[in-house]
């Protein structure tokens, strides 16, 4: 990540300032809320070419040190290199490091059928029939789907970046024009799919997690979900070597109200994936259950207002908030830190960690003269991620 450590000198800048295309609009001092012995601690609200980010700014040994925040860290990272560059010249302070000046610029491989949920939840349509692949690892059942299908709409789940990387390559190189790759937890990814639109959903050899049951992809609320997407005859089809994993798929998928399941061993597919290809070298057996839907669902409705009361009393609040984290069944909230911004009165930054447990997602909410909104962006509107936010709210009230 870019960034410049140095000298410690009087110069500060005033804000707003802008120079060489960088705006800072506002900077925001820690508030020391963990009541650790912590160092000076500053963020810096920056705009550059449309986007909206924070520097962080703090002390090292004898210096300063200028870097990207993580948490609203964004892309390409040629505008970090920028607006640290330009803080140090605004500022006219002696650089004793960089990595900003000579930055690596990598030549980025085409990410054009790379999504991320934000399009999902906003621009994603499409009129042909959907078919999901979750974990789709060396992406040969993928690729193969597709190319066979080219009116269907593949969507390609993974988390493992090397594959993400691989399969957009193979995309490239095969001319394929009907998959959408998205680097997302897939028990938390058809929350934002349209009711009764996919026709299948792959889940060919997942991870079997037999020491941690919570971390594999069937569970009664994906299965819930996966049905509320798929279509009249849309099947969900699980193939696995692990004995136990299709056990436990088949007694998680029997007596359901929606579907009905069908098992096999040992079927042949018109392709064989990388994995089932070592399984099979070894011996082992295939297990298949599929679960055909039969009921249709109601559609659900995306759009969920993450605004905040009309007035925040930040300088009040900030004294009573939580600093151990809230702990519900299916989502939390953990007040990070908080920020106060000199010369303006109720305002600030609050960091928090919040959402679900498998997703947490790290955010700043801003507060400007008693108004709060989150900083760059609202979530997305998961169900976890909208309980987590009224009870913020509540929060934010008293
Ligand atoms: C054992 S590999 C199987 C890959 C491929 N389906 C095959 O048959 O060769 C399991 C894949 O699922 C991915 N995976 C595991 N958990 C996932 C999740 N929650 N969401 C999306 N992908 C996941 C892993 O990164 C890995 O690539």
């Amino acid at each position: 990540m870019p960034h410049i450590i140095f000298e410690k000198d009087n110069n500060n800048i005033t804000v707003p300032s802008t120079i060489d295309g960088t705006q800072f609009e506002f900077i925001a001092k820690s508030y020391n809320f963990t009541q650790k012995q912590r160092k000076e601690e500053y963020r810096i609200s920056t705009k550059k070419d449309d986007k909206r980010f924070l520097l962080t700014l703090k002390e090292k040994n004898e210096n300063y040190l200028l870097k990207a925040d993580k948490v609203t860290r964004i892309s390409p990272v040629q505008i970090l290199k920028d607006s640290i560059n330009s803080y140090i010249k605004l500022r006219e302070s002696k650089i004793i490091s960089s990595n900003t000046q000579n930055f690596n610029k990598k030549v980025e491989p085409s990410q054009e059928y790379l999504k991320d949920m934000d399009f999902f939840v906003n621009d994603f349509k499409t009129q042909k029939e959907i078919q999901i692949e979750i974990g789709f690892g060396s992406g040969r059942h993928l690729l193969h789907q597709a190319k066979n299908n080219p009116n269907i709409q593949f969507i390609g789940l993974e988390i493992h970046t090397p594959s993400i990387e691989q399969l957009l390559k193979q995309i490239k190189i095969q001319e394929l024009k009907n998959i959408l790759v998205v680097n997302y937890d897939a028990r938390l990814f058809m929350e934002f799919i349209s009711s009764n639109k996919v026709g299948k959903i792959f889940v060919h050899f997942p991870v079997p997690w037999d020491k941690k049951p919570h971390r594999r992809v069937f569970s009664n609320a994906f299965i819930n979900e996966a049905l509320r997407v798929l279509k009249i005859d849309g099947t969900l089809e699980l193939r696995t070597d692990s004995r136990k994993y299709f056990d436990y798929c088949v007694e998680l998928l029997t007596n359901l109200p929606k579907g009905k399941i069908t098992i096999d061993i040992n079927k042949d597919l018109e392709v064989s994936s990388k994995y089932e290809d070592r399984w099979k070298k070894q011996g082992k057996n295939i297990y298949d259950v599929v679960l055909t839907c039969n009921q249709e669902d109601k559609d659900i409705n995306f759009d969920f207002d993450f605004s905040f009361d009309e007035f925040i009393d930040f300088e009040n609040i900030i004294k009573d908030i939580p600093q151990k984290a809230i702990v519900e069944e299916d989502f939390f909230i953990h007040i990070e830190d908080i920020y106060t911004i000199e010369d303006k009165t109720n305002s600030g930054l609050i960091q928090i960690t919040f959402g679900s447990f498998d997703r947490p997602l790290s955010k700043y909410i801003l507060i400007e003269e008693g108004k709060a909104s989150y900083y760059q962006d609202s979530p997305l509107p998961t169900s976890a991620n909208i309980k987590a936010h009224k009870q913020l709210k509540g929060l934010l009230k008293k």
